[in-house]
């Protein structure tokens, strides 16, 4: 019997019982990736309009992932301007026939690091054309306001560049930033162990969406499950209340006094 999920990802109104977004690039073969999604069970996958290859692999990617039936995330990769972006998007939802995007704006070819200037305007846009829009954005706390004051209703912080697999590189600005702004955040991009998804969800972040570091494992499957498993992990230990580290020893059993099983040999 399925139990209804009281702690379940709620985005733009809608309901999510996984904390976990699969991208659907670089596996090692199309049959890796469906086992690897089914393995995980995403909430969204994400893949972009503009992939490469012939018309004949796009059309049995998009069958393979229709058949997946888990919600597709499109996404603006490749995008490096304002109008790309918004255009991108707009033939997405024609595609996919779904109001979400993840806005991808890229600022810098090296580092795939998101135009921070220009995300904002094409975040507005998207929204006032009625997109549930998911930025792709940096740890920077302002940025991430200004996202949220055009309307982005979640946001997707990196914890590093894409396909690095450094883990969260930033760590007191990713924190400064979940304590200071009240709307879901998923890290998105540069995770690259599981730790490091249980990390930021420790951290209270709401979810994490990664691709490199599952499809290219030696064993995609098994590393699926690992960070749904770690993402889960994650998410219970937030909810849960971590102590405070201390300075000092303290023993975990107390010694000093008498021993309880004195009292039991006395009575
Ligand atoms: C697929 C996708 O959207 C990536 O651009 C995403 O940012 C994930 O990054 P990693 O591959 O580093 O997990």
């Amino acid at each position: 019997m399925n139990t209804p999920n009281d702690d379940a990802l709620v985005l733009y109104g809608q309901r999510f019982e996984s904390r976990l977004l699969l991208g659907t690039a670089r596996y090692p073969s199309p049959a890796a990736l469906q086992a690897a999604v089914q393995r995980a069970r995403p909430a969204m996958l994400t893949a972009a309009l503009r992939r490469q290859g012939s018309i004949e692999q796009g059309k049995s990617f998009w069958a393979m992932l229709k058949e997946l039936q888990v919600p597709v995330l499109p996404n603006t990769a490749g995008c490096h301007s304002v109008q790309e972006a918004i255009t991108t998007s707009h033939m997405a939802r024609e595609v996919f026939d779904t109001p979400w995007i993840k806005l991808e704006v890229i600022g810098d070819d090296y580092t795939l690091q998101p135009d921070t200037l220009n995300l904002v305007q094409a975040a507005e846009q998207l929204v006032r054309d009625g997109f549930y829009v998911l930025p792709y954005c940096t740890e920077d706390l302002v940025l991430c306001q200004r996202l949220v004051d055009v309307g982005c209703q979640a946001i997707m912080p990196w914890a590093a560049p894409i396909g690095t697999g450094r883990g969260p590189v930033n760590p007191y600005a990713m924190q400064t930033l979940r304590q200071r702004l009240d709307v879901p955040m998923l890290v998105d991009a540069g995770l690259g162990l599981p730790s490091h998804a249980c990390q930021v969800m420790e951290w209270g972040f709401d979810g994490v969406l990664l691709n490199t570091a599952v499809a290219q494992a030696a064993d995609p499957v098994r590393m699926a499950g690992a960070f749904a498993d770690a993402v889960a992990a994650g998410r219970a230990a937030h909810l849960a209340g971590a102590m405070q580290p201390r300075e000092s020893a303290q023993p975990s059993t107390p010694v000093l006094g008498t021993p309880f099983w004195h009292h039991a040999q006395e009575a």
